[in-house]
């Protein structure tokens, strides 16, 4: 481990005790799997109804999560909900931001959990894309911020990608990506920015392409939809686009894949500058999934996703409570 030049809390198989600012969809998420690992949680948000939503999020989210295994004293009375955002992070020993993705408002409050949180607390941001080091600007502490991102739900994707900025302490990255670990994540720990880090540069290829084949009528967002669940979406829960395409090559891998298809990648496939998301483009893209749902609520969407992500971790091996606090303290490492 790097030697840090900031002050840092415990190992991060000791941490108890854990902050989530911004409880939406994403905040909401963390607090919820941060409870089932069994770490108590204080959470914060503006919003007025923001306490209703979030312990409706994680009653939701619950069953899913018994199902995956509690940790030892995991419960949902653990958490507590802040009236100040100084009040909820002024204990933590790490704090995870999920606030809306605004440039301005990130860094206006990284530097106000920065000043509010214990000197020797690390603090993520949830962001999507934003590089640290275009948030970190107005902190004091620039050392200790740092961006972990989820996956929706973060509760049962286990992919954190964690990667600090250039005012980042490399320790406290390094402390952050063993503190994911011992809470349950499955962590990429980036040693550069990279606007959107990995999966979401990926992703957003993906899905531009998508928007543009919506635009021009080509498909729609059922079908869309169906060549990934029905076709590589399959083989992308278990192998990753690049072995997949080895076996793309035969017994020749991927050498032979290049060889052989390699001279269409010049043919133009891909469209890659976005399209303009005008009000056509959007009505689109909402009434076609409108009709992709048939009728499921939301809520239907959410239970039917995340049974479905507990099925594809079940059949591939993945379901563990390895690293959960409840392991830890079992086999006597906590
Ligand atoms: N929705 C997604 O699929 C993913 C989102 N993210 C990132 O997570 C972050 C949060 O996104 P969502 O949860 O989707 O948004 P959201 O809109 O569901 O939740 C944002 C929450 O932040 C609260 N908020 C507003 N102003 C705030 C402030 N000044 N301080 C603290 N909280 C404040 C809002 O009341 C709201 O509850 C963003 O940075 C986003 O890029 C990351 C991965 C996936
Ligand atoms: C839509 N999104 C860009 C906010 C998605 C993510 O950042 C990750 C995810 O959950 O796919």
């Amino acid at each position: 481990m790097t030697e840090p030049h900031i002050p840092l809390p415990p190992p991060p198989e000791e941490v108890r005790h854990v902050a989530c600012v911004g409880a939406g969809v994403i905040g909401g998420g963390w607090v919820a799997h941060f409870l089932a690992r069994g770490y108590s949680v204080t959470a914060w948000d503006p919003a007025p109804d923001a306490e209703e939503k979030l312990r409706r999020l994680v009653d939701a989210a619950w069953p899913a999560l018994t199902q995956l295994g509690l940790a030892e004293g995991a419960s949902t009375e653990r958490l507590t909900v802040a009236s100040t955002l100084e009040e909820a992070v002024a204990g933590a020993q790490f704090v995870q931001e999920s606030a809306p993705e605004k440039l301005e408002l990130k860094r206006e409050l990284l530097a106000r959990i920065d000043a509010a949180a214990p000197a020797e607390a690390v603090i993520a941001s949830s962001t999507s894309g934003y590089p640290m080091t275009d948030m970190q600007t107005r902190a004091a502490n620039p050392g200790r911020l740092l961006v972990g991102h989820p996956f929706n739900p973060p509760y049962l994707i286990p992919l954190v990608e964690v990667v600090g900025g250039e005012r980042t302490d490399r320790a406290a990255v390094e402390w952050a990506s063993r503190f994911y670990e011992a809470a349950g994540k499955s962590v990429i720990t980036m040693d550069r920015e990279l606007p959107g880090f990995i999966a979401n540069r990926l992703q957003e290829a993906l899905w531009r392409e998508a928007l543009h084949m919506v635009n021009n009528g080509e498909a729609t967002v059922r079908d869309i939809d169906a060549s990934i669940t029905e076709g590589p979406g399959l083989r992308w829960a278990f192998m990753g686009p690049c072995l997949t395409f080895a076996l793309a090559g035969g017994e020749g891998g991927m050498g032979h894949m290049l060889d052989h298809f390699g001279p269409s990648l010049k043919s133009p496939w891909t469209r890659l500058e976005a399209p303009e998301l005008d009000s056509a483009l959007r009505t689109a893209m909402v009434e076609g999934c409108d009709e992709a749902a048939d009728g499921r609520t939301i809520a239907q969407l959410v239970a039917e996703r995340d049974q479905g992500v507990i099925d594809v971790l079940r059949a591939t091996g993945r379901l563990s409570g390895a690293g959960s606090v409840a392991a830890r303290e079992r086999s006597g490492d906590a």
